[in-house]
């Protein structure tokens, strides 16, 4: 029997030509939570003119230096509508915030330090220095300045940037197109009734629910028979779709209506690597079907699962231009676990606080048909290929799950 695959090479082997997808334009109000494909330089510089910070006169500080002192009010600046003449000495011009500073003057009187005497005449209660409420031209940016760099996520602050430097769409990554099917003649959809031998197909909300997570768009192509014909035809249909990638569920292993490795084989799929040293997930298939990738997920429902945490998401992720980084920590047991064999197992487990450490405390049935179990999990206790028997209270590493 050919050697199991260690998982970091699996996943190193999946990865290592994954790169962010191309940029496509969309506008600033779709652009929420995406990545951008490019640099970001500002188009313009912000505040583009020296801006008044508060409600007042726009004064010359030499006037105000000795208080009180009275000035002639000649005009007014607003946001919007400056005041184009040139403020003299003895002289001010009533200003709003965000309104031009009018030539000549060089600080900002608050309204609360000034006296109004008549129409057109104020009384400076307060001296104010040079320079002092003014918001200097390009203070926030100047035209030219990187303000984001590709690979951002595009969260709140950053595209309320990205309009301030006046861009009305933005170039990100495209989303990765996933096409989930799933494989088996025994299986029916939720909320139908089954049959006396057939099971409810539940793993494709589960691993599409990961791969929107993770940043892809998914295509359910839903339930395909075990049959070669519909199997073909299905992974056709998710190529004409245009998938980045095809995830089947199930079929994967050696039995004799395990068809995803001969079907696609027969379609021109390479295939990278089938058999990881893990458990559970042991068959996972990954391949190329030309550009598309292939990720054949074992139809245990906690095995689709944990494959899609432990490959799946990473890959997405890295086509999505997202930065993926698992949670990984350490946690001591709660119990003692047995000697482990030569595939690295990912142990369904709960995660406590106790006395400020983390305690991890396994469920004791591991089957890989037990969906309620990882449900109840938070965690995966991680044992490395023949780690020895472990006692209560040793250290032991755990891939959080939420
Ligand atoms: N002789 C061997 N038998 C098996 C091996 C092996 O190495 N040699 N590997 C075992 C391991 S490990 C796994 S995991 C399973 C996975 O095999 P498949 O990917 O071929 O999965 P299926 O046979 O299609 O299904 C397994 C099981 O899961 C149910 N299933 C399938 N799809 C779904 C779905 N979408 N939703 C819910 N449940 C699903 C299916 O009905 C079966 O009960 O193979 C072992 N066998
Ligand atoms: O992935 Mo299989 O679950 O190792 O049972």
């Amino acid at each position: 029997m050919a050697a199991l695959l260690p998982v970091e090479d699996a996943l190193a082997l999946l990865l290592t030509d994954a790169s962010p997808l191309a940029g496509e334009d969309v506008p600033l109000g779709s652009a929420g939570n995406r990545v951008l494909a490019v640099d970001i330089h500002a188009r313009r510089t912000q505040p583009p003119f020296d801006a008044s910070a508060m409600d007042g006169y726009a004064v010359r500080a030499d006037d105000v230096a000795q208080i009180p002192a009275r000035l002639r009010v000649i005009g007014v600046s607003v946001a919007g509508q400056r005041f184009s003449g040139c403020v003299n000495s003895g002289e001010a011009v009533r200003i709003f915030t965000g309104a031009p500073v009018p030539a000549g003057a060089d600080a900002i009187l608050l309204q609360e330090d000034a006296r109004l005497i008549d129409e057109g005449t104020i009384e400076a209660l307060e001296a104010v220095a040079r320079g002092r409420h003014i918001r200097r031209a390009g203070l926030d940016f100047s035209t030219g300045d990187l303000l984001l760099p590709s690979g951002r996520v595009l969260d709140a602050a950053a595209l309320s940037l990205a309009a301030s430097a006046n861009y009305p769409t933005l170039s990100v990554v495209r989303k990765p197109l996933v096409a989930i099917l799933a494989t088996g003649s025994e299986l029916v959809e939720p909320g139908t009734t089954p049959g006396d031998d057939q099971i409810v197909a539940s793993n494709n909300v589960g691993v599409a629910t990961l791969v929107s997570a993770a940043g892809g768009r998914v295509v359910d192509l839903g339930i395909i028979p075990d049959d070669r014909a519909a199997l073909a035809g299905a992974v056709n249909s998710a190529r004409e779709l245009g998938a980045d990638v095809i995830v089947t569920l199930g079929g994967a292993s050696v039995g004799d209506h395990d068809l995803v490795q001969e079907v696609l084989g027969a379609q021109g799929m390479a295939l990278d690597f089938w058999k990881i040293k893990m458990r559970p997930g042991k068959p996972l298939i990954s391949g190329r079907l030309g550009a598309t990738r292939v990720l054949g997920l074992p139809g245990n429902p906690v095995s689709s699962l944990v494959c899609s945490h432990l490959f799946l998401v990473p890959l997405v992720a890295r086509l999505a231009g997202r930065i993926h980084k698992p949670d990984v920590r350490t946690a001591v047991l709660g119990v003692s676990m047995k000697a482990n064999d030569h595939r690295q197992d990912y142990v369904r487990a709960v995660v406590s606080v106790d006395e400020g450490r983390l305690t991890a405390m396994p469920f004791a049935v591991q089957d890989s048909s037990m969906l309620s179990t990882l449900a109840a999990a938070n965690t995966l206790i991680i044992r490395a290929p023949d780690a020895p028997a472990a006692s209560a209270g040793d250290a032991c590493t755990v891939l959080m799950l939420r």
